[in-house]
């Protein structure tokens, strides 16, 4: 058998990481619509604009909502990589969507990388908007709680893995 080859996939796995990428893509999605509509139309009030403490364009056209706040120091603002944050997290749900349906230890590896590394990326975002932009951003909070989901399925994935390869070994 093809090293590659020699683990199914258990259901649930498939299941929960495509709701999860769906759920993902679809908030970063919106969070992409609702910033190019503010910056386009000031007036435009977004469906998670409730109240001047609890609005998401407030944090998205915030000088935060671009290339995490960090492009722009290191490479400029008019850099081509200061993108909005929500063009990372489409690419990383598309990311984790794609591959997580290939099996194989390397391919484990990355996803859980990649997932570990999007959560870092959440405790710095999570961060900025308690303690800096002092506002509750419904949008991103939810996909706080979906990359720390995708982490425990991409954690539990490796694992299920780990057993699998010393069991064969047996
Ligand atoms: C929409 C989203 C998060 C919401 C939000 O980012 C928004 C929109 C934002 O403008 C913002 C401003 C100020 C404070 C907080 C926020 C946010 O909360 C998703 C991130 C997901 C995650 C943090 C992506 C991390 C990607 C990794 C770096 C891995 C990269 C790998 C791939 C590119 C292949």
């Amino acid at each position: 058998m093809a090293p590659g080859r020699s683990f199914r996939l258990p259901v649930w796995e498939i299941i929960s990481r495509c709701m999860l990428c769906m759920a993902g893509l679809v908030l970063s999605g919106y969070a992409f619509y609702v910033e190019t509509s503010k910056e386009a139309d000031h007036s435009y009030t977004a469906m998670c604009d409730v109240s001047e403490s609890v609005s998401c364009s407030k944090v998205f056209t915030s000088r935060f909502g671009r290339g995490f706040g960090l492009v722009e120091l290191i490479l400029g603002a008019d850099s081509p990589l200061n993108l909005p944050n929500s063009l990372f997290g489409l690419a990383f749900y598309i990311m984790q969507l794609s591959l997580g349906v290939l099996p194989g230890m390397s391919v484990s590896i990355v996803l859980l990388a990649t997932s570990v590394l999007s959560c870092l990326g959440c405790v710095y975002l999570a961060y900025i908007l308690y303690f800096i932009l002092q506002d509750a951003c419904i949008v991103c909070i939810s996909t706080y709680v979906i990359n720390t989901l995708l982490l425990i399925v991409n954690i539990k994935r490796l694992l299920i893995q780990g057993t699998a390869i010393l069991k064969k070994r047996q």
